[in-house]
């Protein structure tokens, strides 16, 4: 065979492989489903990875081979984002809410509802995509200048390197260690003689903020998103539809969420919480809830600090228990 016909063959193989890939990659990371076996999986994986050496300009960097750069930064760019990343205001009790509804309420005319999300305890990040391939990840920082994490980001298998349409668009969400990975990095760590991590938060900035992407692809970090800064294509009018659209763009969001129409609702909403709270798979440390109409948030506004429309409910300090070897703290 001609060298241009196995050219041509191994370019639409390859294309066949990465859909293939980021198809069950997407069922796995972020769907938590898995239809393929690993060994199946790994197989297609393996033959990606040939024809790519094969073929070197076969390669481009939303393939799934290239998530982990060899390269070890020497520190971290800044970047300023374009819309700041704002925090939010907390509240500690049933009152703090229902002050939080009565200002609403002053602040609206429009017709609202509330939606309720789990508050992730993790690390805050913008990833940018244009036509739909990841372009850029960005940590928090102070909200207007945040550290370029893109090279790290990329391991993270959970997140797209590219979207099932070709938006130009900014999400934000949070970064973070499921427990079970977070109880054996640091029974390795103790293991090792290292510090061991206070909680999974710290042991996801420590992996996320690494200079070495390799270290962060060990650290088996997860994401889910809940805001969308940069709307491009999109057309959600409401919190609720936007979170919808992402999970069809293939970006994971947490789907623990409730549309409430009153604050008691809310309120049932994280009482219910209470308990389920030790049985998740990932640390929270409160509810947030946000008007969940746009044209409403609108209406509501922002503070210098924070959006009007949304509060974050935190929890009392969590009773867990972390199993470092064979001690149980409660701490
Ligand atoms: N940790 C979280 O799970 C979480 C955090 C935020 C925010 O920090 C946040 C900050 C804003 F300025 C506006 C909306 C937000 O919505 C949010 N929604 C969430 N689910």
């Amino acid at each position: 065979m001609s060298i241009n016909q196995t050219f041509e063959e191994a370019k639409k193989r390859v294309s066949d492989l990465r859909d293939l890939l980021d198809k069950y990659g997407y069922h796995y990371y972020v769907q938590d489903k898995s239809v393929i076996s690993d060994a199946d999986y790994d197989r297609l994986y393996k033959e990606l990875v040939e024809l790519e050496e094969q073929f070197p300009n076969l390669v481009s960097n939303d393939s799934p081979t290239q998530r982990v750069g060899g390269t070890i930064s020497s520190g971290f760019e800044k970047v300023v984002h374009d819309i700041p990343m704002l925090s939010l205001g907390n509240a500690f009790d049933e009152n703090d809410l229902i002050e939080f509804d009565n200002r609403i309420k002053k602040l609206t005319d429009k017709p609202f509802s509330y939606i309720c999300e789990l508050k992730i305890d993790g690390l805050a990040i913008a990833l940018k995509y244009k036509a739909g391939k990841l372009v850029l990840a960005a940590t928090r920082g102070n909200g207007t200048i945040g550290e370029n994490v893109t090279q790290n980001i990329r391991t993270v298998k959970s997140v797209p390197l590219r979207l099932k349409k070709p938006y130009t668009i900014e999400v934000r969400g949070e970064c973070y260690m499921p427990k079970s990975s977070f109880v054996v990095l640091n029974e390795e760590r103790e293991e090792n003689g290292e510090a061991v991590f206070a909680n999974p938060r710290n042991a996801a900035a420590g992996g996320l903020r690494n200079l070495d992407a390799k270290e962060t692809a060990k650290r088996n970090l997860s994401t889910f998103f809940y805001t969308v800064a940069d709307f491009g294509e999109m057309t959600a009018n409401s919190q609720e539809d936007a979170l919808k659209e992402l999970d069809e763009l293939g970006i994971r969001t947490n789907h623990e969420r409730k549309v409430c129409e009153t604050i008691e609702e809310v309120w049932a909403y994280i009482q219910s919480f209470l308990d389920k709270r030790t049985q998740l798979p990932y640390e929270i440390d409160g509810i947030v809830i946000k008007v969940n109409e746009f044209e409403a948030q609108g209406e509501i506004g922002y503070t210098v600090k924070a959006p009007r429309w949304a509060i974050a409910y935190k929890f009392k300090a969590e009773e867990g228990t972390t199993v470092i070897r064979d001690i149980e703290w409660t701490i």
